[in-house]
Order: structure tokens, then sequence, then C-alpha cells
């Protein structure tokens, strides 16, 4: 099994456990992450697994994650930088929360386009699986840590129907919010928003549409990280026929700004994507 199956294998497996680990583990804890923001005991805990689990594996060489500050590893081989857990806030009310790996073929922090591979398991009513290699997205069921492939070929609906934007609206640039309206408007879409990017990003590739954590006046790198989000998620839409934007280009054309530099994610249907850069250069 090469190197980028064995590490979408490994994510699956541990699928089971982070799971289970979510009960007893909805406590902040001491201390914060890279970013600044406080950890679960849940975060630390399914971060804990991947490191061991994935820097076991042959051809990977080193382990980054949000949660943590540094690399582990030797540096040699592939890199694979984690969000072991996107959408922490909402373990309290019970809602959806995900895994996010990038398989980088270089040193981190690295560019989007040195991803050779990445995926989400997404923990919803049930647990599910995206994975993207070769400009291919594919969705599985992850039974016991077992993936059961149900979506071949993954592809953007052509008529989109959901739309949901991070950030607290009074917040959003004037250029954001005049988009925002437009897509609101839009008697085609109907907002879809959980606060977990995972969940969002996955109605928007059932469904069609677009999901944003855009530049916000208070933070005009937005919330999201490049390394551990903003690049693979860009890497499965696009894999999937979608588009993605930091505002102005691609998210894979981003130069890094360090391990946890942050950065502006819009992703989703093609036109849309266009719209939200066109409504962004007036
Ligand atoms: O709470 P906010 O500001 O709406 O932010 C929600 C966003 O923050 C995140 O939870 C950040 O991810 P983490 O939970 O991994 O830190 C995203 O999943 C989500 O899109
Ligand atoms: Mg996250
Ligand atoms: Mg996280």
């Amino acid at each position: 099994m090469d190197t980028i199956e064995s590490v979408f294998t490994t994510i699956a497996e541990t699928a089971p456990e982070i799971r289970e680990g979510l009960v007893g583990r909805r406590e902040y804890q001491e201390g914060e992450n890279p970013s600044g923001e406080e950890q679960l005991a849940a975060d630390v805990h399914a971060d804990q697994l991947l490191e061991e689990r994935l820097l076991a594996i042959d051809g990977v060489g080193s382990y980054a994650s949000e949660e943590r500050e540094e690399i582990v590893g030797d540096g040699s081989g592939l890199s694979v930088a984690v969000d072991p857990l996107d959408g922490s806030s909402n373990i309290k009310p019970n809602n959806t929360m995900g895994t996010i790996v990038g398989i980088y073929d270089a040193q981190l922090p690295a560019g989007g386009h040195d991803l050779i591979g990445a995926a989400y398991t997404l923990y919803g009513p049930i647990t599910t699986m995206m994975t993207a290699v070769d400009d291919t997205a594919t969705e599985s069921v992850v039974e016991d840590g077992e993936r059961h492939t149900v979506r071949e070929d993954v592809s953007l609906p052509d008529e989109p129907t959901v739309y949901g934007f991070g950030g607290r609206v009074p917040d959003w640039t004037d250029e954001f919010t005049d988009y925002a309206r437009e897509i609101e408007s839009d008697s085609s879409l109907k907002l879809r928003y959980g606060g977990a990017m995972i969940g969002d990003v996955n109605q928007v590739l059932t469904y069609g549409g677009v999901f944003a954590y855009p530049a916000l006046d208070s933070a005009s790198e937005g919330k999201l990280r490049l390394q551990f989000e903003g690049n693979p998620i860009a890497y499965i839409v696009e894999s999937a026929g979608g588009r993605s934007s930091d505002g102005n280009e691609s998210l894979l054309d981003v130069d890094p700004d360090g391990l946890h530099g942050r950065v502006p994610v819009h992703v989703g249907n093609e036109g849309l994507i266009d719209r939200l850069e066109a409504a962004l250069d007036d």
C-alpha cells in the first residue's frame, strides 16, 4: 500500500477511538494552542493518537498539528499536517466535528501545490470520510475503522443550494458584506452554518454552494490556518471540480506565512467563488 493510502487508512482506523474519546474530554484544559486558542482535552487526545499512529507509517517523516508549536519527526519522507479535531467548540452542544489531514511532499510549512493528498473525517450521526488524491475525491462511510466507498469521483452539484459564512456579521468587511447580501438574496440558496468548517464544507460537497470564513475587520487573515485547514480543504474541493480562494487567488497558490499562519478561506462552486473575488475586487 502506498504511503498516501496508509495515511488515509490510519485516519479511518483512528476515527472510532477519537470519537469514543470525546466522552469525558469536553472540558477546556490549561494552556493554549499555538494560535492562542484554548485547548479541549479532546483536542490533545486526538493529537496524541494521530502523532503516534501517523509517524509510525513508513514514508511519513514529519508530523505537524495546529495543537503543537513545533514539527515532530526526522524530516525524511512525506510531511503530514493535521487538525486533530476541527470544530472542537461544537463538542459541548454535541454538534459535528472532524479530523483534517494534508499530506505534503515537502518540508513544512509548505504551499498547497506540495500537497499529494488530503482527507477529512466527519463525526456526524455516522462517521464519514472524504479523501482526495490525483485530482479525484472519494467519499466513504467509516464503520469500525474501515472505509466503505459510497461516492466515487465526487463532484460538486452544478446547481448550488447552500451557503455558510463564519465570523460575526458586524465584523465582516464591507466588500464581503456586499457579497453575503447578494448570496442571501439568491432564492436558490439557503443558509447552512454549523460552526465546524468540516461539517459546513461537507454540506457544500453534498449540495453545492459556498463556505467562507472570510477576512474580518478585526482579523485581516481570518481565523483558519493555511497548513492544517485551508490547503487540505482547497485540495479536496478543487479535486471535486470546485474552487478555493483567499479572496484573490486559489488557496493552493498562497505562500505559507509560518507553520500556523492564518488565511481567509472561501470554497465552493466555481461561479460562486468567481463572484466572491469580483465582489472583493470592488
Ligand atoms: O466559532 P467561530 O468563530 O464561528 O469559528 C468557527 C470555525 O472555527 C473552527 O472551529 C476552527 O477550527 P478548530 O475547532 O479546529 O480550532 C472551524 O471549524 C469553524 O469553521
Ligand atoms: Mg479547525
Ligand atoms: Mg482543531
